[in-house]
C-alpha cells in the first residue's frame, strides 16, 4: 500500500489548487466575516482635531481661570482662549485654540465664573487626544487578507469607507450520500440515521461567506450519484460526505471519476479523517470527506475551510492554534497524526469522553482538538500540547 500523505503535504497540495476569486465591492455591513481584498488606506484623519478625553475644563496657563464659554462634542468653542482663561469641555469636544490641557471636573471648584484646581494640577497635554493619533488620511489602516470582524468593520467606517473590496464568494455544493440517510430528522426509520453532515459542513462554510447549494441526501447508487453530481456542474467547489472509504458500497471515487473529476490525492495519515479525497473537475475543486461525522468535521476544518479562506483572500487561512497544559494523561499514538476532541477551561485541556469518529455528542461538548503527532510517546498530566481552538 502506498504511504499515506502527511497532513502538511496534503494541506499544501490543497492550497496549490487555489485560484484567487475576482474582486468585488460590497457595502461595509455585508463584509463581516470576509477577507479584505486590497490594502485599505484612511480617507480621513482621526481624531480630526485635538479633542478632550474627559469632561471638565480646557485650560490656558496657571489657575485660577476665568470661565469664558463651552466646547461640546460637535459644537466647538470658536474663539481663542487667552492666558488665565478656560472653557467648559465635554468628552470628544474640540480643544479650543490656546488651551493645552484638561482639568477633570472632579478636581475643579467653580465659584462666580472662576475655576480653581483643588488637586492634581494637570500637566501640558493631559487628557488631550492629539489630532491624527489614531490614524491620518493616507495611512495604511488594514492590510489585504485580514478578516473583517467587528473591530475591522468599525475601523473601515471610521477611516471613511462605506464600501470595501472583498473577493467574490465561492459557490459551494454540499452533498450528503448514503442509503441509510434520512433528510428529515423527525422522520427517521429504524435502519436510518438523520443526514447531519451536510448541514454541519454548510454551516462551517457559510460562516466564511460561501454561498451554499445543498444536494441530496443521495443513496449508494451510481446512477443517483451521477444525477446528483450533474447538478454541481459549474460550481466553484463541491464537498461530498460519505462513500469515501474502501467498502463495496463506497462509490464516491468512481462516481467522481465518471463525472470527469481527476483525483489529486486520496488518504491522509490523520485520525480521524484518513479517507479524505481531493479532486478537480474543470474549475470545480472537490473534497470527498469521510462519512463519519467527526471525520467530516475534522477534514472540513483542516482542509476545506483553509482552501475556502485562501480562495477568498485570507492571508492566514489555517486554523488558529494555541499551546495548552494537559489536565490528563495521553496514550502514545500510532502511524497517524491524531486530533483528539478536548475541552480547554482556560487553564488546562482534557480529552473528551469518546474519541470514536462517529461520536456527535462528544464533538458538540468539545471546544478544541488536541494535535498529537504520529508515533509520539505517552504524555503525562502537566505536559504542553498544541490545540486547535474551535
Ligand atoms: N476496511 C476498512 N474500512 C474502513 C476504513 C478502512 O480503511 N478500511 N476506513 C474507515 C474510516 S477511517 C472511515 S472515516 C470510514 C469512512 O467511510 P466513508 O467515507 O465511506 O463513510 P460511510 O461508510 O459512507 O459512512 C461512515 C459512517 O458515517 C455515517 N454518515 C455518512 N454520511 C453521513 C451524513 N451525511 N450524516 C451523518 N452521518 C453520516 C454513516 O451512517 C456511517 O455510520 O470508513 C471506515 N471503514
Ligand atoms: O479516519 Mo476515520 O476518519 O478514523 O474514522
Amino acid at each position: 500500500m502506498a504511504a499515506l500523505l502527511s497532513l502538511e503535504d496534503a494541506q499544501s497540495r490543497v492550497l496549490d489548487l487555489v485560484d484567487p476569486r475576482p474582486v468585488i465591492t460590497l457595502p461595509v455591513d455585508r463584509c463581516i466575516g470576509r477577507y479584505l481584498a486590497e490594502d485599505l488606506r484612511a480617507n480621513r484623519t482621526q481624531p480630526p482635531a485635538d479633542l478632550s478625553a474627559m469632561d471638565g475644563y480646557a485650560l490656558n496657563g496657571d489657575g485660577p481661570w476665568q470661565l469664558v464659554g463651552e466646547s461640546r462634542a460637535g459644537h466647538p468653542f470658536a474663539e481663542p482662549v487667552g492666558a488665565g482663561e478656560c472653557v467648559r469641555i465635554s468628552t470628544g469636544a474640540s480643544m479650543p485654540e490656546g488651551a493645552d490641557r484638561v482639568l477633570i471636573q472632579e478636581n475643579a471648584e467653580v465659584e462666580g465664573g472662576l475655576v480653581k484646581c483643588t488637586h492634581d494640577h494637570p500637566d501640558r497635554g493631559k487628557h488631550v487626544r492629539r489630532r491624527g493619533f489614531d490614524f491620518a488620511k493616507g495611512d495604511l489602516v488594514l492590510k489585504a487578507g485580514v478578516r473583517i470582524g467587528p473591530a475591522q468593520l468599525a475601523l473601515a467606517i471610521g477611516s471613511g469607507h462605506a464600501k470595501l473590496p472583498v473577493m467574490q464568494p465561492l459557490r459551494v455544493g454540499v452533498l450528503d450520500s448514503g442509503d441509510e440517510l434520512s433528510a428529515n430528522p423527525e422522520d427517521c426509520g429504524p435502519d436510518q440515521i438523520p443526514a447531519s453532515n451536510g448541514a454541519m459542513i454548510s454551516a462551517m462554510l457559510a460562516e466564511l461567506g460561501c454561498e451554499i447549494v445543498r444536494i441530496g441526501p443521495v443513496g449508494d447508487d451510481p446512477d443517483a450519484l451521477a444525477e446528483a453530481l450533474a447538478t454541481a456542474d459549474g460550481l466553484d467547489m463541491l464537498v461530498t460526505s460519505g462513500g469515501a472509504s474502501v467498502g463495496d458500497h463506497d462509490l464516491m471515487r468512481p462516481a467522481l471519476e465518471n463525472w470527469g473529476a481527476h483525483i489529486d490525492f486520496w488518504k491522509v495519515a490523520i485520525k480521524p479523517g484518513k479517507p479524505l479525497m481531493v479532486a478537480r473537475r474543470e474549475k470545480t475543486v472537490i473534497f470527498g470527506l469521510p462519512g463519519n461525522p467527526v471525520s467530516s468535521f475534522v477534514t472540513c476544518l483542516l482542509f476545506v475551510m483553509p482552501y475556502a479562506r485562501a480562495a477568498m483572500g485570507a492571508a492566514a487561512p489555517m486554523p488558529f492554534r494555541a499551546v495548552a497544559k494537559l489536565g490528563c494523561d495521553l496514550a502514545p499514538t500510532g502511524s497517524r497524526r491524531e486530533f483528539l476532541r478536548g475541552y480547554w477551561d482556560g487553564t488546562t485541556v482534557v480529552t473528551s469522553d469518546s474519541q470514536d469518529s462517529s461520536a456527535l455528542a462528544t464533538l458538540a461538548a468539545s471546544n478544541c482538538l488536541i494535535d498529537r503527532p504520529a508515533e509520539s510517546t505517552a504524555l503525562a498530566t502537566g505536559s504542553r500540547v498544541e490545540c486547535i481552538l474551535l
